[in-house]
């Protein structure tokens, strides 16, 4: 029999003295932190605060403040290209070894967010030959053949959307029917159907749960043991659950039904390859999560974006709707995409708001094989199990790369693409000067909001296809004119970053044209 460390005897023997449960336990925490901070640690070479290297906890829980791209950008000013954030993390800021770290595999951060070591949906799997194998399904299901059978759901979606936008136009939160429309057209594409949020708004919204939790889903993201636990705290993965077992309904609805169009489903289910056996349910099921995490805020938020620069940026708004007009009239139908490759402005305007608020901030986690040898780009070695970060917002932010970085600008894009020669350049909104007061830089490798190599967003394509089709159908019927009394700052506090950057309330005023 042992004694438990107040004294009274444990019912069983664990084979040990209880006694030293406490001590050892100190001498365990206390010799990995001197580990940890010691010149032997393979990340000791690396600048960074020191509270950072301790330990993921306090990093993890600075990150619930919503800043975490600020503040990583501090960081970096401080510290420079390559900072340690954690005991066994890097961010890094180099554009000469971007193209390159994109081919390291996915992070764990994932494990933390699905709350579970074992079942994860495509983007989170972290072993990079079963990592492809799941994307293939995906790459037929995002490629231009199957792109051009989404044009027409866009376009029944945009036509629904223009339809309330015009009962509505007194006054429209621009915001709020982007979601709507992104939901619905999601759920047509990827399920051949289910939400009606542009008949029945936001109480009819299958998806509510998205979007909850995020604070607790960027802890587990940076604490992924802390969130494989928090799968066994009841309520702690309340969320997630619902996300699944709602794709769980849509999914067997959808298989059962077989395909009616090609949806995404006719691809990731292995339809298109009548030889080739499904996959198990639940990489459908998680993979249907996939689809809606993945492709539906992070496009909304680009589109609300972009008219919140159109409308503080008179000239660029012009400008856009000169180009609209040019190819779109009003007798061109505003929903067929056969003129987008050739509107250069809208692009630059795409490119602009893309680069200033990238949607997904912190971009996707890496992680260096832990069992793999180090990744060694130009002078940077890298550890095996080294987690990195290259977060798009310090990218584009860094005026090494980007003149004027935190200024919109989109005529930026039409210079580096020898569309506009300098000196003809409208300037930047604003500007008193007759030239930019600085030389101009514009390095294309450090434009990354949709990340990068063969795990980067796989919805690029269709992202941009939705973006261009609605914005075209908008200009094309209506002006967009801000609320009265609105005020733009407001729109710029309170951007807290978690997964995505966030939504902020658009009110505008429509008129028909
Ligand atoms: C403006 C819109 C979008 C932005 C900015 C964006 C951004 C990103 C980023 C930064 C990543 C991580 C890439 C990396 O780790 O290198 C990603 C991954 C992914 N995105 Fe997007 N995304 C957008 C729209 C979409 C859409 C419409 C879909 C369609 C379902 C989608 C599906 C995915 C998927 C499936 C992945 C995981 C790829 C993989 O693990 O192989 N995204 N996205």
């Amino acid at each position: 029999m042992v004694e438990s460390i107040s004294g009274a005897a444990l019912p069983f023997d664990w084979g040990y003295d209880a006694r030293l449960v406490i001590p050892l336990s100190i001498v365990l925490i206390l010799s990995t932190l001197i580990y940890r901070l010691s010149p032997v640690h393979p990340l000791c070479k690396f600048p960074g605060p020191l509270w950072r290297r301790i330990s993921m906890i306090g990093p993890a829980y600075s990150a619930t403040n919503g800043r975490i791209p600020q503040d990583v950008r501090s960081l970096h000013d401080q510290y420079g290209d390559i900072v340690r954030t954690g005991p066994n993390e890097l961010h890094i800021r180099d554009p000469t070894v971007l193209a390159a770290l994109w081919s390291v595999p996915r992070g764990p951060g994932f494990i933390g967010t699905s709350l579970s070591r074992t079942r994860q949906p495509m983007v989170g799997i972290q072993n990079p030959d079963e990592h492809q194998r799941r994307r293939r399904p995906w790459t037929r299901g995002m490629g231009p053949v199957a792109l051009k059978e989404y044009e027409h759901i866009i376009a029944k979606r945009g036509q629904q959307l223009m339809e309330r936008f015009e009962e509505n136009k007194e006054e429209v939160s621009l915001d709020q029917w982007f979601h709507y429309f992104v939901f619905d057209f999601m759920s047509d594409m990827a399920f051949g159907g289910g939400t009606e949020l542009l008949r029945n708004g936001e109480r009819s919204n299958p998806w509510s749960m998205l979007g909850k939790s995020l604070q607790i889903v960027v802890v587990f993201s940076r604490l992924p043991w802390l969130g494989v636990y928090g799968g066994y705290i009841p309520g702690a993965g309340r969320a997630l659950r619902a996300l699944q077992s709602r794709s769980s309904e849509f999914t067997a609805q959808r298989v059962k039904r077989g395909s009616t169009t090609r949806d995404l489903f006719y691809y990731l289910n292995n339809e298109d390859l009548p030889n080739v056996q499904p996959p198990p349910p639940n990489h459908l099921i998680d993979d249907g999560v996939l689809a809606i995490v993945g492709g539906t805020d992070t496009t909304a938020i680009t589109l609300t974006n972009l008219f919140y620069f159109l409308l503080t940026h008179p000239d660029v708004y012009t400008a856009l709707q000169g180009e609209v007009d040019k190819f779109y009239p009003p007798e061109e139908d505003g929903f067929n995409p056969k003129y987008h490759r050739d509107m250069t402005y809208l692009q630059a305007v795409i490119n602009e708001t893309l680069r200033v608020f990238p949607p997904n901030p912190m971009g996707g986690q890496r992680q260096v094989l832990p069992n793999g040898p180090p990744v060694i780009v130009n002078n940077l070695h890298i550890p095996p199990g080294t987690v990195i970060w290259l977060s798009p917002y310090t990218y584009h932010r860094d005026p090494r790369s980007f003149t004027l970085p935190d200024t919109f600008w989109p005529e930026r894009w039409l210079i580096a693409s020898g569309h506009t020669k300098l000196e003809d350049a409208r300037l930047p909104t604003g500007s008193t000067g007759s030239h930019i007061p600085v030389e101009f830089v514009h390095n294309d490798t450090a434009f990354c909001p949709f990340g990068g190599g063969p795990i980067g967003c796989v919805g690029k394509g269709l992202a941009l296809l939705e973006i261009r089709t609605v914005t075209c159908a908008l200009l094309q019927k209506f002006d967009v004119r801000t609320r009265h009394g609105w005020d733009s700052q407001e729109y710029l506090k309170n951007m807290k970053t978690f997964v995505t950057s966030g939504r902020r309330p658009l009110p505008v005023t429509l008129t028909l044209r």
